[in-house]
This record gives structure tokens, C-alpha cells and sequence, in this order.
């Protein structure tokens, strides 16, 4: 029985079916003895399957009626390739690296939407970034809900505005999340963003061989900070530990909604060791480390704030979960009613900090690859930015080497020939433009979401259908459907991008500078009204650490076995995010100044953060 829900379907000639059709009419009224029993038998599971035969030629008919876009029905829906009885293209659909099936998909079937069924569950791919805009965006209001995520409800995760279904416990937690982390809103984290840049690089040069746990310190620390007002001091704290527990746990999970209990939600109560059943295995194994993730950073800021508001001494932290507090808290003085309760504070912070630090800290590891991989690319980037630091100008030309004259190799101890005095700040950012472009490189040629998060189309007020299904390009789509868009697809498009499997950020440098004028990549944040709330924040983060790494460090590849240095092939895990595994590289300080210069400035940096803290108490700042 199992084989034939989950095989393709074949039933055999007609004629046979009418035979055993009358025979089980006939067995149904005889005595039944052993060989009755067995013709009994024989014949149920002959009337089953003619029964199933009739349903599945009528799903079929209509379903194809459907395709052919009946005139006295709706429009067709979008190709898709073909699928099984019941369970669809539940089977068709690889777990892994799907993006690259879709992408084969709309080139066979010539359309850049594609749709797919399973078990009543419907969803369509947008593989070119027009599809996207009109939908996503244009028609944005229509296109803001989420499918369900049952596998990440089983995973045990409490009310977090990615997986909110559209509605106003959404609209309150996005207008609780957003303004702190808008354009103007988040220049307040700056400082903190750069003195946690300059320890990342003192911990790189440090400690060498442990860059990854360097980087992911990075991220985890502004992101308990902002979230919780927790300091994590080093990469060996047991926060951050608890932060990569959780990453790990979120980005093994595989694409959001697209498990087997998303598809067809009753699976999520069948038993766990079933072969087929091995997400909810994994959801059931990982639950704890949600639960920790969750509950622990949020119990200890809550006990913090705690003792911080009985203490007239002392200042409240300028953290979302004490804000948010002393929100209620005024609220409540003010005979207010208050809407957001603790399940949503807790579950607004651990938003943060599972949709912030891992991204942040899995770019930064990508960079770090292609910076290695592709030494003239650095060369350059580490030029305009000795430029930008000698000079406090910006170059009005492509700055290959700051120093021509010097014939120093790239790559020898003498690398720091533009001889920097000072470490970037916040202010130079906007004049790193080549380094802005290699981060624009990265985020179109590994999309960390490469099928972004899914959206799903709801009833609106302004549509004409009275089901509330769409239509784009004389396609339907119906409502309800589950939408992702395909932002791996969308940035190799060929008729966008010149040889999209080239790492090459000049591609968009204007024609006239030598570039090839091509736009910037899109979707890495997503798209319309469920945009990544925490973009600006992430790009500060990214862009600092860039710069500060260019101006200090040296990347290089391995040094092999015979001294050489040694080419190497990355790995990458395509579960859930798109992730560069652990690779070796070579690091050096890019002279012995440097050291010096990143600790005079990590200290002046805690100097002024404590004077901060320890100011008159009051509550936070209201962009905090
Ligand atoms: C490189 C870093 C990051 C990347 C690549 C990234 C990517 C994304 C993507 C693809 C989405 C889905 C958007 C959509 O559905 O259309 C998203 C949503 C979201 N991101 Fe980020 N993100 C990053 C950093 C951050 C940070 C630092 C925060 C912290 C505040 C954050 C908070 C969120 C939230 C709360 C949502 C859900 C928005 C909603 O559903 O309404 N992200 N992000």
C-alpha cells in the first residue's frame, strides 16, 4: 500500500478492473470459507483500486482542465512538471539544493513561474526577478503571509515575527522590531559594531586557526547585546556556544515549509522513527536547544532588569528586552492597555537573535573565502581602503595599489605599504565603494537563503476573483498558495548577469570605469512587506568588518605540505541556508602596528561604551 502512494501510478487495463469490479459485488454476499476469503480479498483490493482509478482520472481531468485554461473556468495555472497520484511532487522535489531543480524546471518548461502540488498543499516558484517584483512587491499586500511551519512549531519555537502568519500579532511585532533597526534608527549600534569589528580582528590574528569561532563571536556579540544587553567577552563563552548550538539546529533544518509535515501537516503525529519521518526526528532532537535559546538569555537579562529597576543607582540596559519592559511597565503606571506580552518579548529577542547572528556571521565567512580565493580582489579593496585612511578623501579613480611605486609583491610581510595610522570608523563606510561591491558579489553568488523565506498569497480587498486567486502573465495563482522565490536563480540570470558563476565585483562598476554596468543583485533580504527587518543593521556590521579585516589582516591560502601555498575547493552546505563548511586559510597581521593600533582602540572603545552605561538611570533611549 505504501509503495503505491509513495510509486508512480500504473493500474493496469481497464477491462481487468470491470471483471474484478462485478466479482467483488458477486463475493460480497457468499459464504465465506478459506478460498471465499482469499477471492474476498482479492477482490477488495481490485474494487479499491478502481475506485482510486476513477478518483484519480477525475483529479486528473480537472487538474488538466485547469492547466488548459478553460474559457468558461479561470486561467491556467503555471507549468509544472509532472507529479504522483495524491502525493504530488512530493517525491520529484529534491530536499537538497532544490533551487537548482527549479531553475532546470523553468528553463524546460520555458516560464519563469512554475507549480507544484502535494497532497492539497500548493506552491510556486518565481525564478526570475520580475516575477518577484510584481508579486512580492507590487503587489506586495497580497503576497505578506507566511504558510504555516509546522515543522518549526514542533521544534518548539515561540511567536517570532518570520514565521507570524499576516495578521496583527505580525503587524505589532514589526512595529515593535522595525523602527530600532531602520536606516536612521540603527546608527546608535555603531559603536558597538566597530569595537566588536576591532576584537574580531585582534582574535583572527590572535588566534588563527580558530577564525570561524572569531567571526561567530562577532555576530553573537552585538546580537546579545542589542537583544538582550548581555556582554559576551570571548569566543569561547558559553553564549556563544549556546548561539551556534542553535544556528546549527535552525540551518540543518532544511528550506522553511518544505518538510514532510508542512506538506501534509496531520504527518506531524505519526511516530517519529518512521523512514519517511526523519525531520520530525530531527525537529523532536533539537527541540531543547530552542527551548535554551529561547529561555536562557532571555531569564538573564529579565533578572538583570530586575535588579537594575529596584536599584535607584542604576541605569536600565538600552536593550530591546529592558525597553520593552519598561514599555509595559509605563503602560501599566498609565492605566494602559498593553499588547505585547512576555511570550512576544521573548520571542521578538530570540528573533533577533537567530535571524541576525548566524546570516551575519555565515557572510562574513564567504567573504573571507573569496577574499582568499581571489587575492586581486583583495589587493584592491585593501588599496582603497589605505586610500580612504591616509587621505580621508575617496579615490576619483580605480585605486589597483595605493602605492605603485612601491614593487612590493602582494602577499610579503611589506603589505601594509600604504604604512595606515588609523582603523576605519562608521563614517568612512559610504566611501567604501569597491568593498560595498565585493558584498553585493558575495550576496548574489551565494544567496544565504537561496529560496528565501516562503510567502503565501491571501484574500484581498482588491481582488477581482471571488476564490481571491491571481493572475500574472494569464497564469492563476491560487490563493493560499505558498510562494518562494528563487533569489539563487534570479542572480544568475543570464539576461542580468555576464557568466553568473564568476566571482568578478567590478561587473557592476558603470562601463565608462571599466566595469560592465550590470545592477546590483536582489532578494538576498528578501522582498516587499516582509523584508528582512535587521538589513541595515546586518549591512553596518558587515561593511565595518570588512573594512576593518582589509586594514589589518592579510588573508592568504593555506600553506601546504611543502611549503607552498595550497589551492583548495570550498564545501558548502545547501540545508536550509547556503553555508560555506570550515576551510583553512592563512592569516597575518598586515604589519606588527596593527596590534597595537586595534588594542589602543579597543580600549578607548570599552572606555566610552561603560561611561555610557554607567549614565544617570532612566529608562532606554527610545531607539535603542
Ligand atoms: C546578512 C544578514 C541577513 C540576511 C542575509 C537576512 C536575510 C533575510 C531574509 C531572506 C528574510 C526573509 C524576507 C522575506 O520573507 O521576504 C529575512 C527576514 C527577517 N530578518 Fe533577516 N537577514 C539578515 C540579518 C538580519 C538581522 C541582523 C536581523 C536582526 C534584527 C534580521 C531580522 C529579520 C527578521 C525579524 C525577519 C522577518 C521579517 C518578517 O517576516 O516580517 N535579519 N532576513
Amino acid at each position: 500500500m505504501l509503495k503505491f502512494f509513495m510509486g508512480d501510478f500504473d493500474i493496469g487495463p481497464l477491462s481487468n478492473m470491470v471483471t474484478s469490479n462485478s466479482s467483488a459485488t458477486r463475493a460480497s454476499s457468499a459464504p465465506a470459507n478459506g478460498f471465499q476469503f482469499i477471492q474476498q480479498s482479492v477482490d477488495t483490493v481490485a474494487g479499491t483500486a478502481i475506485g482510486l482509478f476513477i478518483a484519480y482520472s477525475a483529479y486528473k481531468n480537472l487538474s488538466e482542465a485547469y492547466r488548459r485554461g478553460d474559457p468558461n473556468r479561470k486561467a491556467p495555472l503555471p507549468p509544472s512538471p509532472p507529479g504522483d497520484f495524491l502525493l504530488g511532487h512530493y517525491r520529484h522535489v529534491p530536499e537538497n539544493e532544490s533551487f537548482r531543480k527549479y531553475l532546470e524546471w523553468s528553463k524546460k518548461y520555458n516560464s519563469d513561474v512554475l507549480y507544484f502540488e502535494t497532497f492539497g498543499t500548493k506552491w510556486v516558484v518565481l525564478n526570475s526577478y520580475e516575477a518577484a517584483h510584481e508579486l512580492l512587491e507590487k503587489r506586495g499586500r497580497k503576497y505578506s503571509d507566511r504558510p504555516r511551519f509546522v515543522m518549526f512549531e514542533e521544534m518548539g519555537w515561540a511567536p517570532t515575527l518570520t514565521w507570524l502568519r499576516w495578521g496583527p500579532q505580525w503587524g505589532l511585532h514589526r512595529k515593535v522590531l522595525a523602527p530600532p533597526f531602520a536606516k536612521t534608527g540603527c546608527v546608535s549600534f555603531q559603536p558597538l559594531q566597530r569595537k566588536q569589528a576591532m576584537i574580531m580582528c585582534k582574535n583572527l590574528i590572535e588566534n588563527p586557526e580558530e577564525w570561524m569561532s572569531a567571526v561567530t563571536h562577532f555576530a553573537v556579540a552585538i546580537m546579545f547585546k542589542i537583544g538582550y544587553g548581555i556582554d559576551v567577552d570571548t569566543p569561547t563563552d558559553e553564549w556563544v556556544k549556546l548561539a551556534a548550538e542553535a544556528s546549527e539546529a535552525v540551518g540543518k533544518a532544511g528550506a522553511p515549509a518544505s518538510s514532510i509535515m508542512d506538506r501534509i501537516p496531520w504527518t506531524r503525529h505519526l511516530p517519529d522513527w518512521l523512514p519517511f519521518m526523519e525531520r520530525l526526528k530531527y525537529a523532536h532532537e533539537n527541540k531543547k536547544v530552542i527551548q535554551n535559546i529561547t529561555e536562557r538569555p532571555f531569564n538573564a537579562s529579565m533578572s538583570d532588569y530586575h535588579e537594575r529597576d529596584l536599584d535607584p543607582t542604576r541605569k536600565l540596559k538600552e536593550c530591546f528586552v529592558h525597553r520593552m519592559y519598561h514599555l509595559r511597565g509605563e503602560d501599566a503606571r498609565r492605566n494602559r492597555q498593553n499588547v505585547y506580552y512576555e511570550e512576544d518579548i521573548k520571542g521578538g529577542a530570540a528573533t533577533m537573535l537567530i535571524a541576525g547572528n548566524d546570516t551575519t556571521a555565515s557572510t562574513l565567512n564567504l567573504i573571507i573565502l573569496y577574499l582568499t580565493k581571489h587575492p586581486r580582489v583583495q589587493r584592491r579593496a585593501q588599496a582603497e581602503v589605505d586610500y580612504i585612511l591616509l587621505t580621508t578623501g575617496v579615490p576619483t579613480e580605480p585605486v589597483e595599489d595605493y602605492r605603485p611605486s612601491t614593487p612590493a609583491p602582494w602577499a610579503s610581510s611589506s603589505s601594509n605599504r600604504a604604512g595606515i595610522i588609523r582603523l576605519p570608523t562608521l563614517e568612512d563606510i559610504p566611501k567604501f565603494k569597491y568593498v560595498n561591491l565585493i558584498l553585493q558579489e558575495v550576496y548574489r553568488i551565494n544567496p544565504l537563503s537561496p529560496l528565501g523565506i516562503p510567502h503565501a498569497s491571501v484574500k484581498d480587498s482588491s481582488d477581482i476573483d471571488p476564490d481571491g486567486d491571481d493572475t500574472y502573465n494569464g497564469m492563476r495563482i491560487p490563493c493560499g498558495t505558498i510562494v518562494y522565490p528563487n533569489v539563487w536563480a534570479m542572480n544568475r540570470d543570464e539576461k542580468r548577469y555576464r557568466e553568473p558563476e564568476r566571482f568578478f565585483p567590478e561587473r557592476y562598476l558603470p562601463k565608462e570605469e571599466g566595469g560592465w554596468g550590470e545592477p546590483l543583485p536582489v532578494g538576498n533580504f528578501g522582498f516587499g512587506r516582509r523584508v528582512c527587518v535587521g538589513q541595515y543593521l546586518a549591512e553596518n556590521s558587515l561593511l565595518i568588518a570588512i573594512a576593518m579585516m582589509l586594514a589589518t589582516i592579510e588573508f592568504d591560502l593555506p600553506i601546504g605540505p611543502d611549503g607552498n601555498l595550497k589551492d583548495f575547493e570550498p564545501q558548502f552546505s545547501h540545508k536550509g541556508q547556503s553555508i560555506v563548511l570550515p576551510f583553512k586559510v592563512s592569516i597575518k597581521p598586515r604589519s606588527p602596528m596593527v596590534e597595537e593600533l586595534l588594542d589602543r582602540h579597543i580600549l578607548v572603545a570599552k572606555m566610552a561604551e561603560k561611561a555610557a552605561e554607567d549614565g544617570k538611570k532612566g529608562g532606554p533611549t527610545p531607539s535603542a
